[in-house]
Protein backbone atom coordinates (compact mmCIF):
# COMPACT_ATOMS: atom_id res chain seq x y z
CA UNK A 1 0.00 0.00 0.00
CA UNK A 2 1.30 3.44 -0.93
CA UNK A 3 2.17 4.93 2.19
CA UNK A 4 0.68 8.51 2.92
CA UNK A 5 2.56 11.73 4.41
CA UNK A 6 1.04 15.28 5.09
CA UNK A 7 0.66 17.37 2.44
CA UNK A 8 0.28 20.94 2.24
CA UNK A 9 -3.49 20.83 0.88
CA UNK A 10 -6.37 19.00 1.65
CA UNK A 11 -6.14 15.73 -0.37
CA UNK A 12 -8.23 12.17 -0.43
CA UNK A 13 -6.96 9.00 -2.25
CA UNK A 14 -8.48 5.74 -2.42
CA UNK A 15 -5.70 3.31 -2.47
CA UNK A 16 -8.15 -0.16 -2.80
CA UNK A 17 -11.93 -1.26 -3.25
CA UNK A 18 -13.76 -4.14 -2.41
CA UNK A 19 -17.09 -3.93 -3.71
CA UNK A 20 -18.50 -0.49 -2.41
CA UNK A 21 -15.77 -0.85 0.29
CA UNK A 22 -12.77 1.47 0.58
CA UNK A 23 -9.67 2.08 2.05
CA UNK A 24 -7.29 5.41 1.72
CA UNK A 25 -6.18 8.30 2.67
CA UNK A 26 -6.89 12.05 3.77
CA UNK A 27 -3.55 13.70 3.47
CA UNK A 28 -3.74 17.22 4.96
CA UNK A 29 -0.34 19.73 6.64
CA UNK A 30 -1.41 18.36 10.25
CA UNK A 31 -1.26 15.00 9.40
CA UNK A 32 -2.80 11.59 7.40
CA UNK A 33 -6.38 10.31 8.21
CA UNK A 34 -6.22 6.31 7.36
CA UNK A 35 -9.49 5.33 6.14
CA UNK A 36 -12.37 3.78 6.89
CA UNK A 37 -11.27 6.08 10.12
CA UNK A 38 -12.98 6.39 13.34
CA UNK A 39 -12.88 9.82 15.08
CA UNK A 40 -12.87 9.24 18.62
CA UNK A 41 -15.35 12.77 20.27
CA UNK A 42 -12.95 15.11 22.21
CA UNK A 43 -16.50 17.59 22.66
CA UNK A 44 -14.59 19.80 25.34
CA UNK A 45 -11.47 19.72 24.56
CA UNK A 46 -10.54 16.17 25.80
CA UNK A 47 -11.45 12.83 24.84
CA UNK A 48 -12.93 11.71 28.24
CA UNK A 49 -10.64 9.86 30.40
CA UNK A 50 -8.07 10.35 27.87
CA UNK A 51 -4.63 11.54 27.46
CA UNK A 52 -3.75 12.92 23.86
CA UNK A 53 -0.75 10.72 23.79
CA UNK A 54 -2.96 7.44 24.82
CA UNK A 55 -5.48 8.09 22.19
CA UNK A 56 -2.68 8.57 19.68
CA UNK A 57 -1.02 5.44 20.30
CA UNK A 58 -4.47 3.45 20.14
CA UNK A 59 -4.58 4.15 16.09
CA UNK A 60 -6.52 7.77 16.26
CA UNK A 61 -5.71 9.38 13.26
CA UNK A 62 -7.91 12.25 13.90
CA UNK A 63 -10.39 13.86 16.67
CA UNK A 64 -13.79 15.39 16.74
CA UNK A 65 -14.67 18.75 18.12
CA UNK A 66 -17.66 20.60 18.87
CA UNK A 67 -18.54 23.92 18.25
CA UNK A 68 -21.39 24.45 20.62
CA UNK A 69 -19.41 23.23 23.55
CA UNK A 70 -16.22 25.47 23.25
CA UNK A 71 -18.02 28.39 22.09
CA UNK A 72 -19.71 28.87 25.53
CA UNK A 73 -16.48 26.65 27.31
CA UNK A 74 -13.87 28.45 27.37
CA UNK A 75 -14.99 30.31 24.13
CA UNK A 76 -13.49 30.88 20.69
CA UNK A 77 -11.55 34.28 20.66
CA UNK A 78 -10.53 33.20 24.13
CA UNK A 79 -9.18 29.60 22.06
CA UNK A 80 -7.37 31.86 19.25
CA UNK A 81 -5.55 33.54 21.94
CA UNK A 82 -4.77 30.32 23.66
CA UNK A 83 -3.09 29.16 20.63
CA UNK A 84 -6.01 27.14 19.50
CA UNK A 85 -7.87 23.93 20.00
CA UNK A 86 -4.68 21.59 18.85
CA UNK A 87 -2.42 23.39 20.97
CA UNK A 88 -4.69 23.89 24.26
CA UNK A 89 -5.36 20.06 24.05
CA UNK A 90 -1.66 18.48 23.27
CA UNK A 91 -3.20 16.92 20.13
CA UNK A 92 -0.96 17.95 17.11
CA UNK A 93 -2.82 15.76 14.22
CA UNK A 94 -6.20 16.66 12.62
CA UNK A 95 -9.50 18.01 14.23
CA UNK A 96 -12.44 18.06 12.87
CA UNK A 97 -15.94 20.21 14.34
CA UNK A 98 -18.84 20.10 14.34
CA UNK A 99 -20.90 23.24 13.47
CA UNK A 100 -22.86 23.24 16.51
CA UNK A 101 -26.68 23.07 14.83
CA UNK A 102 -26.67 19.49 15.99
CA UNK A 103 -25.87 20.11 19.45
CA UNK A 104 -28.38 23.66 19.97
CA UNK A 105 -30.90 21.37 19.21
CA UNK A 106 -29.95 18.47 21.49
CA UNK A 107 -28.29 20.16 24.04
CA UNK A 108 -29.48 23.58 24.72
CA UNK A 109 -32.66 25.35 26.28
CA UNK A 110 -34.75 27.88 24.45
CA UNK A 111 -33.37 27.78 21.05
CA UNK A 112 -35.26 29.30 17.98
CA UNK A 113 -34.34 28.82 14.41
CA UNK A 114 -34.88 31.31 11.91
CA UNK A 115 -33.71 31.52 8.15
CA UNK A 116 -30.56 33.73 9.31
CA UNK A 117 -29.18 30.78 11.73
CA UNK A 118 -30.38 29.96 15.52
CA UNK A 119 -30.55 31.54 18.88
CA UNK A 120 -30.11 30.27 22.21
CA UNK A 121 -29.59 29.70 25.75
CA UNK A 122 -26.27 28.08 26.93
CA UNK A 123 -26.63 24.80 28.98
CA UNK A 124 -24.07 25.84 31.44
CA UNK A 125 -25.40 28.81 32.53
CA UNK A 126 -28.44 29.73 30.88
CA UNK A 127 -26.81 33.08 28.32
CA UNK A 128 -28.14 33.80 25.48
CA UNK A 129 -26.33 32.92 21.98
CA UNK A 130 -26.99 33.54 17.96
CA UNK A 131 -25.05 31.00 15.75
CA UNK A 132 -25.06 31.69 12.17
CA UNK A 133 -23.86 29.94 9.22
CA UNK A 134 -21.29 32.69 8.88
CA UNK A 135 -20.74 32.48 13.30
CA UNK A 136 -19.90 28.86 13.24
CA UNK A 137 -18.03 29.12 10.42
CA UNK A 138 -15.64 31.96 12.08
CA UNK A 139 -15.58 30.02 15.36
CA UNK A 140 -14.46 26.86 13.64
CA UNK A 141 -11.53 29.04 12.23
CA UNK A 142 -10.60 30.03 15.71
CA UNK A 143 -10.55 27.22 17.12
CA UNK A 144 -8.17 26.43 14.02
CA UNK A 145 -10.56 23.36 13.13
CA UNK A 146 -8.89 21.08 10.24
CA UNK A 147 -12.75 20.06 8.55
CA UNK A 148 -15.48 22.33 9.37
CA UNK A 149 -19.02 21.26 8.89
CA UNK A 150 -21.29 23.47 7.68
CA UNK A 151 -24.11 24.63 10.07
CA UNK A 152 -27.24 22.63 8.92
CA UNK A 153 -30.74 21.70 10.86
CA UNK A 154 -31.19 18.12 11.54
CA UNK A 155 -34.74 16.96 11.65
CA UNK A 156 -35.51 14.16 14.61
CA UNK A 157 -37.26 11.22 12.86
CA UNK A 158 -40.23 10.91 13.14
CA UNK A 159 -41.36 13.60 11.18
CA UNK A 160 -43.61 14.98 8.35
CA UNK A 161 -42.18 15.36 4.96
CA UNK A 162 -42.70 19.22 4.78
CA UNK A 163 -40.61 20.02 7.75
CA UNK A 164 -38.14 17.43 6.78
CA UNK A 165 -37.92 19.29 3.61
CA UNK A 166 -37.91 22.70 4.85
CA UNK A 167 -34.80 21.41 6.81
CA UNK A 168 -32.80 20.16 4.21
CA UNK A 169 -33.59 23.54 1.81
CA UNK A 170 -32.49 25.72 4.58
CA UNK A 171 -29.36 23.63 5.17
CA UNK A 172 -28.75 23.70 1.77
CA UNK A 173 -28.69 27.53 1.76
CA UNK A 174 -26.62 27.13 4.65
CA UNK A 175 -23.70 25.24 3.23
CA UNK A 176 -23.89 27.91 0.45
CA UNK A 177 -23.36 30.36 3.26
CA UNK A 178 -20.88 28.30 5.01
CA UNK A 179 -18.71 27.54 1.51
CA UNK A 180 -18.66 32.03 1.18
CA UNK A 181 -17.37 32.59 4.73
CA UNK A 182 -14.71 29.27 4.84
CA UNK A 183 -13.13 31.17 1.41
CA UNK A 184 -10.09 29.24 0.49
CA UNK A 185 -8.04 27.88 2.83
CA UNK A 186 -5.62 25.38 1.16
CA UNK A 187 -4.84 23.03 4.16
CA UNK A 188 -8.34 22.42 5.54
CA UNK A 189 -11.66 21.60 4.35
CA UNK A 190 -15.71 22.55 4.20
CA UNK A 191 -17.94 19.45 4.35
CA UNK A 192 -21.59 19.98 3.38
CA UNK A 193 -24.22 17.50 5.27
CA UNK A 194 -26.69 15.83 3.36
CA UNK A 195 -29.98 16.09 4.97
CA UNK A 196 -33.51 14.63 3.83
CA UNK A 197 -34.32 12.57 6.85
CA UNK A 198 -35.81 9.34 5.75
CA UNK A 199 -37.24 10.43 2.56
CA UNK A 200 -35.28 9.13 -0.20
CA UNK A 201 -35.89 12.04 -2.96
CA UNK A 202 -35.25 14.27 -0.68
CA UNK A 203 -31.69 12.98 0.34
CA UNK A 204 -30.87 12.89 -3.09
CA UNK A 205 -32.17 16.10 -3.93
CA UNK A 206 -29.96 17.57 -1.23
CA UNK A 207 -26.64 15.22 -1.87
CA UNK A 208 -27.01 16.43 -5.58
CA UNK A 209 -27.54 20.03 -4.67
CA UNK A 210 -24.19 19.52 -2.28
CA UNK A 211 -21.93 17.91 -4.97
CA UNK A 212 -23.02 20.71 -7.26
CA UNK A 213 -21.07 23.17 -4.71
CA UNK A 214 -18.00 21.43 -5.11
CA UNK A 215 -17.35 20.70 -1.43
CA UNK A 216 -13.72 18.63 -0.42
CA UNK A 217 -16.14 16.22 1.44
CA UNK A 218 -19.62 14.84 2.21
CA UNK A 219 -21.34 13.81 5.54
CA UNK A 220 -24.66 12.60 5.56
CA UNK A 221 -26.37 13.64 8.18
CA UNK A 222 -29.81 13.39 10.41
CA UNK A 223 -29.31 9.96 11.22
CA UNK A 224 -28.38 7.67 14.52
CA UNK A 225 -31.12 10.32 15.82
CA UNK A 226 -32.94 6.85 16.75
CA UNK A 227 -34.24 5.47 13.97
CA UNK A 228 -33.62 1.54 13.14
CA UNK A 229 -30.14 0.86 11.60
CA UNK A 230 -32.01 -0.82 8.78
CA UNK A 231 -33.44 3.09 7.95
CA UNK A 232 -29.93 4.20 8.51
CA UNK A 233 -28.65 1.98 5.81
CA UNK A 234 -31.28 2.53 3.67
CA UNK A 235 -30.57 6.02 3.64
CA UNK A 236 -26.79 5.30 2.74
CA UNK A 237 -27.48 3.44 -0.28
CA UNK A 238 -30.18 5.63 -1.57
CA UNK A 239 -27.11 9.10 -1.47
CA UNK A 240 -24.25 6.81 -2.11
CA UNK A 241 -24.59 6.83 -5.56
CA UNK A 242 -24.89 10.64 -6.10
CA UNK A 243 -21.29 11.31 -4.17
CA UNK A 244 -18.38 11.66 -5.61
CA UNK A 245 -16.10 8.52 -5.14
CA UNK A 246 -12.78 10.36 -4.93
CA UNK A 247 -14.44 12.65 -2.38
CA UNK A 248 -14.47 11.54 1.62
CA UNK A 249 -17.62 10.60 3.04
CA UNK A 250 -18.70 10.85 6.97
CA UNK A 251 -21.63 9.81 8.77
CA UNK A 252 -21.75 11.65 11.52
CA UNK A 253 -22.56 9.97 14.93
CA UNK A 254 -22.54 6.23 14.36
CA UNK A 255 -22.07 3.80 15.92
CA UNK A 256 -21.94 0.31 16.86
CA UNK A 257 -18.94 -1.78 15.57
CA UNK A 258 -21.73 -3.27 13.98
CA UNK A 259 -23.09 -0.14 12.40
CA UNK A 260 -19.43 0.44 11.23
CA UNK A 261 -19.33 -2.87 9.42
CA UNK A 262 -22.52 -2.28 7.50
CA UNK A 263 -21.55 1.65 6.78
CA UNK A 264 -18.05 0.77 5.58
CA UNK A 265 -19.60 -1.58 3.31
CA UNK A 266 -22.16 0.43 1.47
CA UNK A 267 -19.19 3.38 0.94
CA UNK A 268 -18.42 5.33 4.04
CA UNK A 269 -15.30 6.25 4.94
CA UNK A 270 -15.42 8.51 8.45
CA UNK A 271 -17.53 7.91 11.53
CA UNK A 272 -17.71 9.60 15.04
CA UNK A 273 -19.50 8.42 17.81
CA UNK A 274 -19.53 8.97 21.37
CA UNK A 275 -20.41 5.15 22.18
CA UNK A 276 -16.46 3.66 23.05
CA UNK A 277 -16.17 6.69 25.52
CA UNK A 278 -19.68 6.77 26.96
CA UNK A 279 -19.88 3.09 27.19
CA UNK A 280 -16.47 2.93 28.80
CA UNK A 281 -17.37 5.01 31.33
CA UNK A 282 -20.23 3.16 31.81
CA UNK A 283 -18.89 0.53 32.67
CA UNK A 284 -19.71 -1.72 29.27
CA UNK A 285 -16.53 -3.34 27.67
CA UNK A 286 -16.31 -3.66 23.63
CA UNK A 287 -14.22 -6.50 22.76
CA UNK A 288 -13.62 -9.28 20.16
CA UNK A 289 -15.59 -11.66 22.48
CA UNK A 290 -18.86 -9.17 21.84
CA UNK A 291 -19.77 -6.44 24.71
CA UNK A 292 -19.15 -6.68 28.49
CA UNK A 293 -21.08 -5.62 30.98
CA UNK A 294 -18.53 -5.82 33.80
CA UNK A 295 -20.72 -4.18 36.19
CA UNK A 296 -22.26 -7.61 36.49
CA UNK A 297 -21.74 -10.36 39.40
CA UNK A 298 -20.46 -12.73 36.71
CA UNK A 299 -17.07 -11.28 36.58
CA UNK A 300 -16.51 -11.01 40.05
CA UNK A 301 -13.58 -13.38 40.28
CA UNK A 302 -13.06 -14.21 36.63
CA UNK A 303 -9.19 -13.85 36.39
CA UNK A 304 -9.09 -13.33 32.55
CA UNK A 305 -8.07 -9.91 30.96
CA UNK A 306 -10.99 -8.49 28.64
CA UNK A 307 -8.79 -9.78 25.61
CA UNK A 308 -5.39 -11.00 26.27
CA UNK A 309 -4.41 -10.67 22.19
CA UNK A 310 -4.71 -6.96 22.25
CA UNK A 311 -1.92 -4.69 22.32
CA UNK A 312 -3.99 -2.18 24.32
CA UNK A 313 -2.54 -2.64 28.13
CA UNK A 314 -6.55 -1.79 29.75
CA UNK A 315 -7.67 -5.18 27.41
CA UNK A 316 -4.21 -7.31 28.48
CA UNK A 317 -3.19 -6.39 31.56
CA UNK A 318 -6.26 -6.33 34.06
CA UNK A 319 -8.37 -9.01 35.16
CA UNK A 320 -12.14 -8.94 34.95
CA UNK A 321 -12.36 -9.11 38.82
CA UNK A 322 -10.51 -5.86 39.02
CA UNK A 323 -12.14 -4.16 36.44
CA UNK A 324 -15.47 -5.32 38.01
CA UNK A 325 -14.32 -3.74 41.21
CA UNK A 326 -13.40 -0.62 39.62
CA UNK A 327 -17.09 0.13 38.31
CA UNK A 328 -19.02 -1.61 41.09
CA UNK A 329 -16.67 1.10 43.55
CA UNK A 330 -17.13 3.71 41.09
CA UNK A 331 -13.67 4.19 40.94
CA UNK A 332 -12.14 6.70 38.19
CA UNK A 333 -9.69 3.88 37.38
CA UNK A 334 -12.33 1.97 35.82
CA UNK A 335 -13.38 4.49 33.55
CA UNK A 336 -10.33 5.40 32.40
CA UNK A 337 -9.00 1.47 31.72
CA UNK A 338 -12.50 0.62 29.72
CA UNK A 339 -12.61 3.84 27.49
CA UNK A 340 -8.85 2.58 26.84
CA UNK A 341 -9.69 -0.66 25.91
CA UNK A 342 -12.65 0.72 23.92
CA UNK A 343 -11.54 3.22 21.65
CA UNK A 344 -8.63 0.87 21.31
CA UNK A 345 -11.02 -1.99 20.41
CA UNK A 346 -12.51 0.75 17.59
CA UNK A 347 -9.64 1.38 16.04
CA UNK A 348 -8.11 -2.39 16.06
CA UNK A 349 -11.61 -2.34 14.11
CA UNK A 350 -10.77 -0.15 11.90
CA UNK A 351 -7.52 -1.03 11.08
CA UNK A 352 -9.02 -4.27 10.32
CA UNK A 353 -11.40 -3.27 7.82
CA UNK A 354 -9.01 -1.51 6.02
CA UNK A 355 -6.39 -4.39 5.53
CA UNK A 356 -9.33 -6.49 4.90
CA UNK A 357 -10.39 -4.41 2.12
CA UNK A 358 -6.66 -3.79 0.86
CA UNK A 359 -6.70 -7.72 0.62
CA UNK A 360 -10.31 -8.03 -0.74
CA UNK A 361 -11.27 -10.29 1.75
CA UNK A 362 -13.78 -7.86 3.87
CA UNK A 363 -16.97 -9.54 3.73
CA UNK A 364 -15.27 -12.51 5.62
CA UNK A 365 -13.60 -10.13 7.58
CA UNK A 366 -16.91 -9.13 8.91
CA UNK A 367 -18.43 -12.60 8.90
CA UNK A 368 -15.62 -13.61 11.27
CA UNK A 369 -15.88 -10.60 13.33
CA UNK A 370 -19.69 -11.03 13.95
CA UNK A 371 -19.15 -14.56 14.80
CA UNK A 372 -16.64 -13.37 17.12
CA UNK A 373 -19.16 -11.24 19.12
CA UNK A 374 -21.93 -14.25 19.05
CA UNK A 375 -19.36 -16.78 20.30
CA UNK A 376 -20.84 -17.32 23.94
CA UNK A 377 -18.10 -15.89 26.37
CA UNK A 378 -16.70 -19.46 27.85
C1 LIG B 1 -24.84 7.40 20.65
O1 LIG B 1 -24.90 8.80 21.02
C2 LIG B 1 -26.08 9.42 20.70
O2 LIG B 1 -26.24 9.34 19.29
C3 LIG B 1 -26.21 10.62 18.75
C4 LIG B 1 -25.17 10.57 17.68
N1 LIG B 1 -25.89 10.79 16.48
C5 LIG B 1 -25.70 11.87 15.72
N2 LIG B 1 -26.44 12.13 14.62
C6 LIG B 1 -26.01 13.30 14.15
C7 LIG B 1 -26.46 14.09 13.08
C8 LIG B 1 -25.85 15.33 12.84
C9 LIG B 1 -26.32 16.21 11.79
O3 LIG B 1 -27.27 15.91 11.05
N3 LIG B 1 -25.70 17.40 11.64
C10 LIG B 1 -24.64 17.77 12.43
N4 LIG B 1 -24.05 18.97 12.21
N5 LIG B 1 -24.16 16.98 13.40
C11 LIG B 1 -24.76 15.76 13.65
C12 LIG B 1 -24.30 14.96 14.71
C13 LIG B 1 -24.93 13.75 14.97
N6 LIG B 1 -24.75 12.81 15.96
C14 LIG B 1 -25.86 11.61 19.78
O4 LIG B 1 -26.87 12.63 19.75
C15 LIG B 1 -27.72 12.47 20.88
C16 LIG B 1 -27.64 13.73 21.70
C17 LIG B 1 -29.11 12.11 20.36
O5 LIG B 1 -27.20 11.36 21.65
C18 LIG B 1 -25.99 10.90 21.08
Amino acid sequence: MTDHHPTPDFRFRVDATDGQARTGAITMPRGVVRTPAFMPVGTAATVKAMYADQVRELGADIVLGNTYHLMLRPGAERMARLGGLHHFMRWDGPILTDSGGFQVMSLSALRKLDADGVTFRSHIDGTAHRMSPERSIEIQGLLGSDIQMQLDECVRLPAPPEAIEKAMRLSLRWAERCRTAFGEQPGKAMFGIVQGGDVPDLRVASARALVDLDLKGYAIGGLAVGEPQAVMLAMIETVEPHLPAHKPRYLMGVGTPDDLLRSVERGVDMFDCVMPTRAGRHGLAYTRHGRINLRNARHAEDTRPLDEASACPAARDYSRAYLHHLVRSDEILGMMLLTWNNLAYYQDLMAGMRAAIREGRFLTFAAETRAGWERAEA
